[in-house]
């Protein structure tokens, strides 16, 4: 019988206008997470002196693209978005069998991407100063935006294709170049989204992609000292490992890491709308948002009508592989995510806790070959726990009841995090108080914790951010410097 060979597509680096293999002659695996035996790609596993290349490639282009003029790189961005348009199913599906998110999940997030574009493709046509009055009544004063230079982009695997886009487009329409390392795990992905702006006609050197360990290709990007600007988005630890070598080296840095984001339902909520709200916060990409709700406060009144109501709709997730149609709920990333998952679960119950529902690995049949676990409820659960505290990123909730709003806002704001929150009422008085009283950077008020909107400002409170936003107007305050420009004739 004939042997049946995986032909495995292998992606290069995308250094100064041209795909090249790494040098280490070495290539990493990016594997199937719904079925660990598929290889979905190759990546170069870069090295030290090719960061080096391709910052260095970024800062030769660098003056040239300043010089472009924003209305003529906006026209390239909107050129990108045409070039991603043609190839969201290709990229939609690649993103699915990579990074496990369903199909619906992963066509949104393109066609977010895609809106991003767009978006950022109008701002070269905005204003990028003010004309303030100077004292002196002979003179002009005005304000001009001038980019950083060249921005190192570090990214996370849960969103692929969203989070390199709102961090490079940005970059790009305001005249900075780009070194952009993607997460290992869903790096194939990012390549595609790479080759839409190389087949859009941008300029040799002004986007350059490097793949490889985040301990190899990352340090050696964060601890550059010729890089202007750097922004990364991923887990607490590693920011800090960003901030400590950007402040070393002086340039400016933006962090987005963790949540731990609180729904809180009160007495007078529609149980119905924040189930759904709840479901789809906590469940969605099987938990792995930055906004993803994982602590849920409900007031003692409606705990058990509301308890009931999620446990009914809870049992109802299907979970499998995200390319099947009847698929609500994909597997986790990778066997390390599903393992940490899995730990939190055993340390919840250790802790006291009491699992309601779920939490169950699922390794039988269509299970066998990936990382599934059953989405997870815990109850009794007190502020001070494990599993109420520290990021988990996976689908596990934590149920906790309170007397009042306040309390239930004190919970709220008790951890280091404070991203997302949300509330469910319909009362005006507590919604106005939350909005007020709570410590994150979204706020929801009747809206799940998750979601994001690309032309509104992005970023939590606490560890959660460096207190920067991204996206929308406000990525401008990151990508540019002021200079305030004085003439007298
Ligand atoms: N959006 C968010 O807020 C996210 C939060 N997380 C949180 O982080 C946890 C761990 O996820 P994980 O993927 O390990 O997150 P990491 O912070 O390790 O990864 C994020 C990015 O940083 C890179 N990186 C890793 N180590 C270094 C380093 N020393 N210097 C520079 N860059 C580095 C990674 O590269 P490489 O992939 O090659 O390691 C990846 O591109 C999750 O369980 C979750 O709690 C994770 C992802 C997103
Ligand atoms: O909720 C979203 O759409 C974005 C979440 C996010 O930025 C993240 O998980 O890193």
């Amino acid at each position: 019988m004939a042997k049946f060979t995986q032909t495995v597509e292998v992606f290069q680096n995308y250094i100064n206008g041209e795909w090249k293999d790494s040098t280490s002659g070495q290539v990493m695996d990016s594997v199937n997470p719904a079925n660990k035996t598929e290889t979905i790609g190759q990546l170069q596993s870069s090295t030290t002196e090719e960061v080096d290349e391709a910052i260095q490639s970024a800062t030769e282009a660098k003056i040239g693209w300043r010089k472009t003029g924003a209305y003529q790189r906006g026209q390239l961005l909107a050129s990108v978005a045409n070039e991603l348009e043609k190839n969201v199913d290709d990229i939609a599906e690649t993103l699915t069998k990579e990074m496990g998110k369903t199909l619906p999940e992963a066509i949104g997030e393109t066609q977010r991407g895609i809106a991003i574009l767009r978006y950022y493709a109008a701002e070269g046509m905005r204003k990028e100063g003010e004309v303030i009055p100077a004292s002196d009544k002979e003179a002009l004063m005005f304000t001009k935006r001038t980019p950083l230079g060249v921005v190192g982009i570090i990214t996370p695997w849960n969103f692929p294709v969203a989070i390199p886009i709102w961090k490079i487009a940005p970059a790009l329409v305001y005249g900075n170049t780009v070194v952009f390392k993607p997460a290992s795990e869903s790096a194939v992905t990012a390549a595609k989204v790479v080759k839409c702006f190389e087949h859009a006609g941008l300029p040799k050197g002004v986007l350059n992609f490097i793949t490889g360990k985040g301990s190899i290709v990352g340090e050696a990007l964060i601890n550059s000292k010729k890089l202007n600007g750097i922004t990364f988005t991923g887990s607490e630890s590693t920011g800090k490992r960003v901030a400590k070598a950007a402040s070393a080296n002086g340039i400016k840095y933006q962090l987005e890491m963790g949540g731990k984001n609180p729904v809180i339902v009160l007495d007078d909520a529609d149980v119905q709308s924040a189930v759904q709200g709840i479901l789809s916060g906590a469940f969605k990409s099987t938990g792995q948002k930055c906004t993803a709700t994982s602590r849920v406060i409900v007031q003692e009144g409606i705990y058990e009508e509301l308890k009931a109501a999620l446990l009914a709709e809870t049992k109802k997730i299907t979970i499998g592989d995200g390319m099947n149609s009847s698929i609500w709920m994909g597997p986790c990333a990778s066997e390390s995510q599903l393992n940490t998952v899995l730990e939190y679960i055993q340390i919840g119950q250790e802790e006291g806790a009491t699992l309601l529902y779920g939490g169950q690995r699922l390794t039988e049949n269509e299970y066998a070959h990936g990382f599934y676990v059953e989405p997870a409820i815990f109850e009794q659960v007190t502020s001070t726990m494990r599993i109420a505290q520290e990021e988990i990123f996976g689908p596990v909730i934590a149920l906790l009841k309170v007397k009042t709003v306040e309390e239930a806002i004190d919970i709220a704001n008790d951890t280091e995090f404070g991203l997302s929150a949300s509330l469910y009422t319909s009362n005006i008085g507590s919604a106005l108080s939350f909005i007020d009283d709570i410590e994150a950077g979204l706020v929801r008020v009747n809206s799940e914790s998750a979601g994001v909107e690309l032309q509104a400002p992005f970023g939590g409170m606490k560890a959660s951010s460096t207190g920067t936003r991204e996206q929308g107007e406000a990525a401008k305050e990151f990508y540019t410097a002021i200079k305030t420009v004085l003439i007298r004739s």
